[in-house]
């Protein structure tokens, strides 16, 4: 298991966001705004389903790395947090019974 999380990721994009640096891609992204780096996050979706169709497993996992990236620059620059899709997430696990299922599994 990595030592890493998004959440570790969506701090470091709120960091560098605001950096200042003229090298910080985030900050890049950042200041063209929404539509620059919505587009971004399509470019790297289309490029993560072409390496998932060709079979290419190290490419998805690159590809992916990008895509999930952008996917927080463009929550980050919505103002939306990580959190609340990862609430929305619990909230349906819960609804299906998923979670209650799988941990009664365990017992
Ligand atoms: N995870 C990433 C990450 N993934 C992808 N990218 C950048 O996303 C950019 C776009 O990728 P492309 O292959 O499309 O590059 P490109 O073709 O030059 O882009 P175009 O200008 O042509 O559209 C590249 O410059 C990549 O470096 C990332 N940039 C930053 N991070 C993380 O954000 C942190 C802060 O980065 P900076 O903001 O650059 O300091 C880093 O330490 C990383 O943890």
């Amino acid at each position: 298991m990595a030592d890493f999380s998004l959440a570790d990721l969506e701090t470091i994009i709120h960091q560098r966001a605001h950096s200042g640096d003229a090298e910080s891609w985030t900050a890049k992204l950042f200041a063209k705004g929404i539509d620059k780096a919505a587009q971004k996050l399509g470019e790297e979706a289309v490029e993560t389903v072409i390496a998932a169709i060709r079979g290419d497993r190290q490419a998805l996992v690159s590809e992916s790395a990008d895509l999930l990236y952008h996917w927080l620059v463009v929550l980050g620059i919505a103002g939306v947090p990580l959190d609340d899709v990862l609430k929305e997430l619990e909230g349906r696990t819960s609804r299906s019974g998923i979670a209650e299922k799988a941990a009664r599994s365990t017992d």
